[in-house]
C-alpha cells in the first residue's frame, strides 16, 4: 500500500499581525497567491479573539484608542508566490517584543521578501513581517510558503558571475557587492564570482569552466561585457556539440543556460530592451525569480569565417562611424558617444554598396505594425511554436531548403544601413531604432537610410527620441523584416588590396586623409560595421538570424498599463 501523504490545505487563512495591525492573511496554494488585508472591526460585532487581543495590545502601547481603524487603509496586498524572493524567520527584536507583546506569551514572526513594482519597470524588494502568538501556526505558515517556493524549479541556485571592474563608471564591483550580492544571499543563491583581469577573460573562462555546476551565468558590466559572455557561451555550446560555427549555413545548437545582465556599463542597451530599465536591483530580482526570455542571435560571417554574434545592432554608415570616432575619445567616458555622434552628423557621409536579403515571409508581424514586443509576446510565442515544428521536421529528415527562397537586392548610396535584432530601445531612444522589432521571433529589421540632405537625416534621427513619431515615414527610409542579409561595398577590401591601379591607390590614400579631415568635404570610401558596440574589420559580410538561440534572466518589457493595474496597494 502506498504511504498516505498528509493533506496540505489548498487555502491557508489566519489572522496575523502586520505592523501592529490585525490582518487576514491567506495563502491560496492552488492559485499560488499570498494576500493579506486588514481585519476591520465592524460596528456592533465582536472582533476575532486574536485580532481583538492584538489591537488592544498596540492601542495600550501607543495610546491609540479609538484611532486605530482610521489609520489603516482598507485595500489589501496580493503577491503571487512566483514573486516572493524568500521567506524566513524574522528577528524578534527584544525591545519591540518587550514593549508590544508583554501581555502575550512568546511571539513568533516570519518575514516575506517580495517584488514590488515601482514606476518605469523598476522593481524593488519589499519585506513584510507577520506576527503570531501560536508557534504551531507560525511553523505551519513557514512550511507552507517554503514548500511552494521549493516547487519553483526555474529559480537558479548556483550562478557564475563575471564582473568587469572597468566597465562604465568603473563601479561594477561596488554595484555587485552593495546591491546584488545581498539579494542573492537573501534568496539563498550561491555565486562563484570572477572579477575579470583583461578583455575577453570571461569569454575564455567560459570555454574552460564546468558549466554543469551552474544554473546561469551573470555578467556585471555593459553591452561589451554581455557580448563577451554571449560569445563564450554560444562558442562553448557549439564546441561541445561539434557544430562548426564558421559555416554560415549551419544551424547552431541552442543554449539553454540563461545569462543575467547586471547593468554597469556606458551602454546597457540589451538590458534596457529586455527588462525595460537599466537598474541593477531590478535585474538581480529578475535573476532571482528565474525569469527566462528567449533571444534571437545573428551570426555575422565573412566568407567561411565567423566574425561575431549580435543581439542588438549591426550598423554600417552613421552608427559605424559614430563608434569608430568614439573609440578615439574613450577618455571622455560615456560622453564620447555624444561627441562622436555630433561630429559624424556634421561630416554627413554616405557609402555605396549592394544590400541583398531574404525577407521573413513567414513572420507574423511587420516592422511598421506598431506591435511592440512585451512580456509574453504573442508574435514571439508563435515563433517558438514554429521553431518546435521545424525541429521536429528536422528530426524526421524533412529539412527546409531556404537557399531556394527569393533574395531581394538593393544597390545605392546609403547614409546608414542598420540591422536590428531587437528594438534597441535605450534611455536616449525609448522606442529604439525599430520599435516593433521582436526579441524572439527569428527575424531582424533592416533599415536602409538612403542618401538624403543633412536636414532630412536630422529629422529622421530626431524622430527616434519621440514616442509618437514614425522614423520610417520618409521617402529615403525603407524598412524590411528579414532573416538573412548580405552586404558588398562598392569598393571592396579585395579590390583595394589587390588593385595596382594608380588611380585606385590615389583614391584610397586620399580617402584615408579625408577620414582624418572630414571637413574637406570628400567622401571616405567605406564605413565600418558597428556590431553591438564593436567594430568589424571586414565590410563585406553576411548575416543570419538564429531564432531563440540563447535565454536571458528576463521576461521582456511588461506592459505598463497592466503593470499599473497589478501594482498592489499597501496595507
Ligand atoms: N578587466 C578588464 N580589463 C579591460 N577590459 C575588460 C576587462 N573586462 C572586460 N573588459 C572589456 O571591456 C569592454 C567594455 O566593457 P563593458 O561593456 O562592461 O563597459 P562599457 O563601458 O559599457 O563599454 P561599452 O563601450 O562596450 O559599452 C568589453 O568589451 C570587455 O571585453
Amino acid at each position: 500500500m502506498e504511504p498516505v501523504q498528509p493533506l496540505t490545505p489548498r487555502v491557508l487563512c489566519s489572522v496575523l499581525s502586520v505592523k501592529s495591525h490585525s490582518c487576514e492573511v491567506t495563502l491560496d496554494s492552488g492559485r499560488a497567491l499570498l494576500s493579506w488585508k486588514e481585519v476591520r472591526p465592524r460596528r456592533g460585532r465582536e472582533r476575532s479573539r486574536a485580532g481583538a487581543c492584538l489591537a488592544q495590545a498596540f492601542q495600550r502601547v501607543r495610546g491609540l484608542t479609538g484611532t486605530l481603524t482610521h489609520r489603516l487603509p482598507s485595500a489589501g496586498h496580493i503577491v503571487p508566490v512566483s514573486e516572493i524572493v524568500s521567506v524566513g524567520e524574522a528577528d524578534v527584536d527584544e525591545k519591540y517584543y518587550g514593549m508590544q507583546w508583554k501581555h502575550m506569551c512568546k511571539p513568533h514572526a516570519f518575514t516575506v521578501h517580495y517584488v514590488q513594482r515601482m514606476k518605469k519597470h523598476r522593481w524593488r524588494c519589499k519585506a513584510v513581517t507577520f506576527w503570531c502568538s501560536d508557534e504551531q501556526l507560525y511553523c505551519h505558515w513557514l512550511q507552507a510558503l517554503n514548500d511552494l517556493l521549493e516547487q519553483l524549479a526555474c529559480r537558479p541556485k548556483r550562478l557564475l558571475v563575471y564582473i568587469n571592474p572597468y566597465g562604465g563608471k568603473k563601479k561594477g564591483r561596488q554595484i555587485y557587492e552593495k546591491k546584488v550580492a545581498p539579494l542573492f544571499c537573501l534568496a539563498s543563491i550561491t555565486a562563484d564570482v570572477i572579477v575579470t583581469e583583461y578583455a575577453n577573460h570571461a569569454r575564455d573562462n567560459i570555454y574552460e569552466v564546468n558549466l554543469d555546476k551552474y544554473d546561469g551565468i551573470v555578467c556585471v558590466g555593459g553591452d561589451g561585457m554581455f557580448s563577451e559572455v554571449l560569445h563564450g557561451l554560444i562558442g562553448r555550446i557549439q564546441k561541445d556539440s561539434d557544430v562548426d560555427h564558421n559555416n554560415p549555413k549551419i544551424p547552431l545548437s541552442r543554449c539553454y543556460m540563461r545569462i543575467g545582465i547586471i547593468p554597469a556599463g556606458s551602454t546597457d542597451c540589451v538590458c534596457f530592451a529586455t527588462v525595460g530599465i537599466n537598474d541593477p536591483v531590478t535585474s538581480a530580482l529578475h535573476i532571482i525569480l528565474g525569469d527566462s526570455q528567449p533571444l534571437d542571435v545573428s551570426a555575422v560571417h565573412n566568407k567561411k569565417t565567423l566574425l561575431k554574434y549580435t543581439v542588438s545592432l549591426l550598423g554600417y554608415g552613421f552608427y559605424g562611424d559614430v563608434l569608430k570616432g568614439s573609440e578615439k575619445n574613450r577618455w571622455l567616458g560615456p560622453a564620447r558617444y555624444d561627441f562622436s555622434g555630433f561630429k559624424t552628423f556634421l561630416s554627413h557621409r554616405y557609402y555605396e554598396g549592394t544590400v541583398s536579403f531574404q525577407p521573413a515571409k513567414w513572420a507574423v508581424g511587420s516592422p511598421r505594425d506598431n506591435v511592440c514586443c512585451t512580456a509574453g509576446c504573442y508574435i514571439c510565442r508563435q515563433s517558438s511554436k514554429q521553431l518546435e515544428e521545424q525541429q521536429r521536421a528536422e528530426t524526421y529528415g524533412l529539412q527546409h531548403n531556404e537557399q531556394e527562397e527569393n533574395w531581394t537586392t538593393v544597390k545605392g548610396k546609403f547614409m546608414s544601413i542598420n540591422i536590428v535584432v531587437m528594438s534597441c530601445a535605450c534611455p536616449r531612444s525609448p522606442k529604439g531604432l525599430s520599435p516593433a522589432a521582436h526579441l524572439a521571433d527569428g527575424t531582424a529589421d533592416l533599415i536602409l537610410v538612403r542618401k538624403c540632405s543633412r536636414l532630412n537625416f536630422l529629422r529622421h534621427l530626431i524622430r527616434h527620441t519621440k514616442s509618437n513619431s514614425d522614423q520610417f515615414d520618409f521617402p529615403f527610409v525603407d524598412v524590411y523584416r528579414i532573416k538573412t542579409f548580405q552586404f558588398t561595398p562598392k569598393h571592396s577590401e579585395e579590390d583595394d588590396s589587390e588593385s595596382t591601379d594608380l588611380g585606385n591607390i590615389g583614391k584610397k590614400n586620399f580617402a584615408q586623409i579625408c577620414t582624418d579631415h572630414p571637413t574637406c568635404g570628400c567622401s571616405q570610401l567605406n564605413s565600418v560595421w558597428n556590431c553591438d558596440g564593436e567594430t568589424l574589420e571586414q565590410t563585406a559580410i553576411e548575416m543570419r538570424v538564429h531564432c531563440q538561440l540563447i535565454r536571458l534572466f528576463a521576461r521582456g518589457i511588461e506592459d505598463s498599463h497592466k503593470e499599473d493595474d497589478e501594482m498592489p496597494s499597501r496595507v
